[in-house]
């Protein structure tokens, strides 16, 4: 099969695969994300990109997942995933906006021929695509619409399945990495859940099993997948039961339940008994965020999101380090302008751990975590991971220890090292990853919960006209524009002890998100819906003015 670009294959393909009229997409945060129906010429070109994106690596492979996480199931998404299970580097992008809005044959082959002019791009070299989907109906016509994209570019094509999206991440470093040093993996499921599974045991192996933990999976991927993860470890290390796992009924994904749903909602989810003091956790939709919690003796519903992860990941770490006896790997944190202030406070005054904040979005949290020896990153939603460094990873491999216990916590770094899925958040790993530490602490969820005491938060959506012309700067914390606004915020920020709130552009839904947090939950509440009404009575807010606002 010739490799080379045949311009005159791809309008007959992209004849099938017409954009619709009246939509402009844009890749955001997370890939293109919205209603399942429009994707289909989108996905086909994703497909076009992913081609020439392996052209320019070299032939190396690229990966494409099909979903839309913690979102409505009738919505869908689709995002690269560049050679070492990173997101697609910026600059691409915009050729994947501008691929998407092309609207016909002919514009799309210009901007084609475009990408391929200005990035040097050798036509004739191969390309390898690996994909993968979540359990949305809609998922089954997409990844069809993939592999025409794909076939239009004569690619070699890997269907990887249903997968998880951190699966899919995981398998392409696997691929690009496969009998070389760095090798991150046999790139198979299966690969995948020894690897953990092996990870898990030796940090655990000994120590008294904890009580069961239920999980709810949102009715999504994570289900079976962690059901077939717990196969490879035994039920004498880890006893989990999985929730929320009906994958066959339409409806029911992310309904009432996931990670997504029980943090804004601050609630148990849909089909959860949970007795007082037990932990559960709960996935989104996509399986690459975790949250944890519990109820209180008294009853009061207890989070334990993403950075009550990360303050219990970078606590443990950092004792193991310094138990090894290494020197000079420093370990950071990093968070969004989400993270709760009593965890930045926690992190920078007890811990004692350098923290920074970028803006929303996990390559923004990838791209700084890796400035440190071990980077440690979690968004307050519970997406996140750790990394370590090359250096650090090839220290730690080939340490000796002096003492017993410089030798026991050597092993247990290494044991890290595998268990953490690397290349992006993984609610399976991240579920391990806690679990091995609870065991090893012999915490309960309250202890576990006792470092610090979130400051009450709220997060607010508002619907205005048009979300772009707002502005930010600092991480997202300060408006830019609409001109005038930050210093309104501020006013109203000032009249609330421990008060805090932003204002920014959603990159992922059609709305602008509200942020506030102070020491009571009647000031915190106050000062959101005060914040919210101001954004929408001063920028454009439409479709009613909702009762709560202030
Ligand atoms: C407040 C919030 O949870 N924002 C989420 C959400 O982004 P927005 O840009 O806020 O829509 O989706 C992103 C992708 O999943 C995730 O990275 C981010 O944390
Ligand atoms: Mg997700």
């Amino acid at each position: 099969m010739s490799t080379t670009i045949d311009y005159g294959k791809i309008k007959q393909f992209a004849a099938r695969y017409p954009k619709p009229n009246g939509v402009s997409f844009s890749y955001g945060t997370a890939g293109f994300r919205t209603k399942a129906e429009l994707l289909d010429s989108v996905i086909f070109r994703v497909g076009i990109l992913g081609a020439l994106r392996s052209k320019k690596l070299d032939s190396k492979t690229i990966g494409v997942m099909i979903t839309a996480s913690h979102n409505p199931e009738e919505d869908n998404g689709v995002k690269l995933v560049d050679p070492y299970g990173e997101m697609l580097e910026q600059k691409w992008e915009i050729y994947a906006t501008q691929l998407a809005n092309a609207h016909n044959a002919d514009v799309l082959v210009n901007v084609i021929k475009d990408i391929v002019t200005v990035n040097d791009i050798d036509p004739t070299k191969e390309s390898t695509v690996v994909y993968a989907r979540d359990t949305r109906p809609s998922g089954v016509r997409l990844v069809e619409a993939l592999e025409h994209g794909l076939k239009a570019v004569n690619a070699n094509l890997v269907n990887f399945g249903i997968k998880t999206t951190p699966q899919l991440h995981y398998v392409t470093r696997c691929y690009n990495t496969l009998g070389t040093e760095a090798s991150y993996g046999e790139p198979t499921e299966e690969g995948y859940y020894k690897k953990l599974a092996i990870a898990y045991r030796k940090i655990v192996e000994g120590l008294p099993r904890l009580p069961k933990i239920k999980v709810d999976a949102a009715n999504g991927v994570g289900a079976p997948k962690l059901r077939e993860l717990a196969k490879f470890i035994d039920e004498d290390i880890l006893d989990v039961e999985v929730i929320n796992d009906d994958i066959d009924t339409r409806g029911k994904l992310n309904f009432q339940c996931g990670a997504d749903f029980v943090k804004t909602q601050q609630r148990v989810p849909l089909g959860l008994v949970l007795p007082a003091e037990q932990r559960a956790a709960s996935l989104d939709g996509d399986a690459d965020r975790i949250v944890y919690y519990y109820n209180d003796s008294d009853g009061t519903f207890k989070l334990l999101d993403g950075d009550k992860i990360a303050s219990l990941a970078a606590g443990f770490i950092m004792e193991l380090i310094k138990a090894s006896g290494l020197e000079e790997i420093n370990v950071g944190v990093v968070q969004t302008a989400y993270a709760n202030g009593s965890s930045t406070n926690y992190l920078t005054k007890v811990l004692g751990v350098p923290v920074s904040c970028v803006s929303t979005g996990v390559k923004h949290l990838h791209h700084e975590a890796e400035k440190y020896d071990v980077g440690v990153y979690f968004e307050a939603n519970g997406h996140g991971t750790v990394l370590f460094s090359p250096s650090s990873q090839a220290r730690i491999r080939k340490a000796e220890g002096k003492t017993p216990e410089n030798i026991s916590a050597l092993e247990k770094l290494r044991a890290l090292i595998d268990l953490i899925n690397q290349t992006v958040g993984d609610a399976l790993s991240d579920l391990l990853l806690v679990e091995a530490i609870l065991t090893y602490r012999r915490w309960t969820p309250k202890q576990w919960d006792q470092a610090y005491t979130d400051l009450p938060n709220r997060l607010v959506k508002v619907v205005v006209s048009n979300r772009h012309i707002f502005k930010t700067t600092d991480a997202e914390r300060k408006l830019l524009e609409p001109k005038g606004l930050q210093e309104k915020i501020d006013l109203l920020v000032q009249q609330y002890k421990d008060g805090r709130s932003f204002v920014r552009p959603s990159g992922t839904e059609d709305v602008v998100r509200v942020y506030a947090e102070a020491a009571t939950r009647h000031g915190c509440d106050e000062l959101a819906f005060k914040v919210a009404g101001l954004v929408y009575d001063e920028a454009g807010g439409i479709g009613g003015r909702p009762t709560e606002f202030l």
